[in-house]
């Protein structure tokens, strides 16, 4: 038998330069889809939107893969690989970021409902590739570091998503330059740049594969496959529906919270959507001056994440413990949401964001190694399909839903607000996120006791199998 030869892949350059040209595919679209939160009062003013409407364009996002896009694409990946499906949902994700951006310039009519109806179509559209481009993300992770770094590397690929989410909420208003469409064009063109980027990868993927395939005949490993029988398997595997709901409920407390976040921080607290000019003012005047910034504060909960994600997953990799770090992780929740619901003081408030950027590194780091636990790898593909589906009727519901209940709950005060004479009242819609803490904490309990009976070995380090 000849000896297997090394592969592109067992070059450390080579995997982390490839994960750095992948990564940027999700800094793009994790910029496209969070950057209108810190744009959110602009486009009111500008676009003549209430809070509602700005929540159904923000939910537009869920609404194809509320009703299984992302499966479509999980099967497009199992069935014809890394490169159809990105090449697919590289192109549909750049359409429907272009679309959008077409509608804020007026292209298919200068009236609000036309460029909401046609906002909505793009951010739909994008939504489908976004969900999908994720996963096909993460299968090239896999599929690069698989026996090498794979926990680290997952981390690291999230955390160029939390850049995007950082930078398209910090620094939206000023890239538009006070105008909402200029700042939408950036955006849909950073997803045109990862996806340059993406095509450049696929010459590391046809390498690869060739090498790969020559080894085969070495004795290889068999490329999975989508069966419907994986997904009934799935939906009755009390692990996988535990983390799912706990998926649901975790991300429909952050995700949305996010899109709104700006929103709050100027209405609640008396922050600024615009940083004045800082060039006259002391280097604390500056800093206070970014502190009261509702896009920046904001921006910062995703930038924290991006140095403790790292962290935590190697505190998992090495300690295990992640059952218990999923229910730390939804207590911080609930504390995030009360204090920035309940109180009105800033310190409080700036201490809830703080819990809530640790709970936001905490429960992913957790959450993503321990679904490969639960599920036998050939089903890891459709697994992390059907968990994003089923965590996008979450999000549609979130994303829209503390819009359209800020209105309700706010509707005798509408023209007053609109006229700029009262604030938004957050209170109820951010209590609500509080009751996604308390399923959660449920949730995660459950899933402690499911490991206890059937072993899946959540609360044991990395690679050491439970007896
Ligand atoms: N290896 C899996 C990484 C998932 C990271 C996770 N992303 C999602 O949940 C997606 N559904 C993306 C999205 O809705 O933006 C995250 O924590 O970002």
């Amino acid at each position: 038998m000849d000896a297997i030869k090394k592969t592109l892949k067992d070059s450390a350059a080579i995997r982390w330069l490839v994960l750095v040209i992948i990564s940027m595919f999700m800094f793009g679209t994790y910029w496209f889809q969070d950057f209108m939160s810190g744009l959110k009062g602009l486009m009111m003013s500008e676009l003549g939107i209430n809070s509602s409407q700005f929540g159904l364009i923000i939910s537009s996002t869920t609404w194809a893969n509320m009703v299984g896009m992302i499966m479509v694409g999980g099967i497009i990946l199992d069935k014809w690989g890394i490169r159809v499906a990105g090449v697919v949902f590289g192109i549909v994700a750049s359409l429907g970021a272009s679309i959008t951006a077409m509608a804020t310039y007026g292209v298919f009519g200068d009236d609000p409902g036309t460029m909401m109806k046609f906002m909505m179509a793009g951010r739909m559209l994008f939504g489908i590739g976004l969900e999908s481009i994720c996963v096909i993300v993460t299968r090239t992770t896999v599929k690069w570091f698989k026996g090498y770094e794979l926990a680290l590397a997952m981390a690291i690929n999230v955390a160029f998503g939390r850049f995007g989410t950082a930078f398209g909420t910090a620094f939206s208003v000023e890239i538009g330059g006070g105008h909402v469409a200029p700042a939408v064009a950036f955006a849909a063109s950073l997803i045109g740049f990862g996806f340059i980027l993406f095509l450049a990868y696929l010459i590391f993927d046809i390498r690869l594969d060739k090498q790969v395939n020559a080894n085969k005949k070495e004795g290889g490993e068999p490329e999975e496959d989508f069966k419907f029988s994986d997904l009934v398997k799935l939906a009755t595997n009390k692990g996988f529906i535990y983390i799912t709901l706990l998926c649901v409920a975790f991300y429909s407390a952050v995700f949305p919270f996010i899109q709104y976040a700006p929103d709050l921080l100027v209405n609640k607290f008396g922050f600024t959507y615009q940083l004045p000019d800082l060039s006259s003012m002391t280097l604390f005047e500056k800093i206070g001056a970014i502190f009261h910034n509702g896009p920046k504060v904001t921006g910062l909960i995703p930038l924290g994440t991006i140095l403790f994600t790292p962290i935590f997953g190697s505190i998992v990799d090495k300690k295990g413990k992640a059952a218990s770090l999923m229910i730390l992780g939804a207590f911080l929740l609930i504390f995030a949401h009360v204090s920035l619901s309940l109180f009105n003081s800033v310190t409080l408030g700036y201490l809830g964001l703080v819990s809530l950027g640790v709970a936001f590194a905490l429960v992913p780091a957790a959450m993503w190694p321990s679904v490969a636990k639960i599920v036998a790898e050939n089903r890891l593909g459709t697994a992390y399909s059907s968990m994003f589906t089923i965590q996008n009727w979450g999000l549609g519901l979130f994303f829209w839903g503390i819009g359209a209940l800020l209105d309700f709950v706010n509707r005798a005060d509408l023209a007053a607000i609109k006229a700029g004479e009262k604030m938004y009242d957050y209170t109820i819609p951010i209590l609500t996120l509080v009751i996604c803490g308390v399923i959660s904490i449920f949730l995660a309990f459950m899933l402690l006791r499911a490991d206890k009976q059937n072993k899946y070995g959540l609360e044991l380090p990395s690679g050491v199998e439970a007896k």
